[in-house]
């Protein structure tokens, strides 16, 4: 037993790194394209929410910045997520264009004032994803942790890059399967 996890979780290890590494080959322009590709679904498949969390892109995330100041624009509220602490589920706090901004203990810039809000809709960047919807995330199990947490679950929505599809990251227990997928080449129900 003792080893079969120290392989699973050398794998994940292995995996996280090849898939940060596939992005960080990309150009800027193709980055930009196919990000711009993914807002595009976002628009034409997905319900503008009353409050969206969405996450600052790090590590060559897909940046989907866009259709947030959209909803922005129409009347929605915006949040990023905040780590209160390794192992503690992840909180919202109000983001808007004029938002103070520093980095948390990741470096990920995080508001540093703002109302703390529960979001209807999550979009959540997928440093690894399968057909099933599982995402293979940076370790911190946050968003899983999170959404075992929220009553009502808000609709989850991943978005990612075709070369970050895996064929299966042979989920565990206590991985969430996410509603939506969302890449580049379309939007796929995840009937989870
Ligand atoms: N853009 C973005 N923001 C996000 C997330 C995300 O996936 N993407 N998160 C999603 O949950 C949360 C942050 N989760 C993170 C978990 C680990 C690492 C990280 O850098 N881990 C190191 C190893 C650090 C360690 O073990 O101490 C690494 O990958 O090198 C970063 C973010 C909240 N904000
Ligand atoms: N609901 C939960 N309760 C307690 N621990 C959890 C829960 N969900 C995940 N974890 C723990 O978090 C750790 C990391 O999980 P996992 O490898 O799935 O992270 P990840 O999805 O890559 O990370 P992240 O969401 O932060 O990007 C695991 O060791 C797991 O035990």
């Amino acid at each position: 037993m003792e080893s079969r996890f120290e392989d699973s979780t050398a794998r994940r290890q292995a995996l996280r790194r090849e898939m940060v590494n596939r992005r960080a080959a990309l150009d800027a322009a193709t980055h930009a394209r196919r990000s711009a590709e993914i807002v595009e679904i976002l628009r034409s498949t997905v319900k503008m929410p009353q409050i969206c969390a969405f996450c600052w892109p790090i590590k060559h995330e897909p940046d989907v910045r866009a259709i947030v100041d959209d909803w922005l624009g129409q009347g929605a509220r915006a949040a990023l997520p905040v780590v209160d602490a390794p192992g503690a589920p992840l909180r919202f706090r109000e983001w808007t264009p004029t938002a103070l901004l520093a980095p948390d203990r990741y470096g990920i810039p995080t508001p540093v004032a703002g109302d703390w809000l529960v979001p209807d809709l999550i979009l959540i960047p997928l440093n690894g994803f399968d057909a099933a919807g599982y995402r293979l995330g940076y370790g911190g199990g946050f968003f899983d942790r999170t959404l075992a947490a929220l009553v009502p679950r808000p609709l989850t929505v991943g978005v990612g890059f075709e070369i970050n599809r895996i064929d299966s990251i042979q989920p565990e227990a206590h991985d969430q399967r996410l509603d939506w997928i969302v890449t580049e080449a379309g939007a796929f129900s995840c009937g989870g």
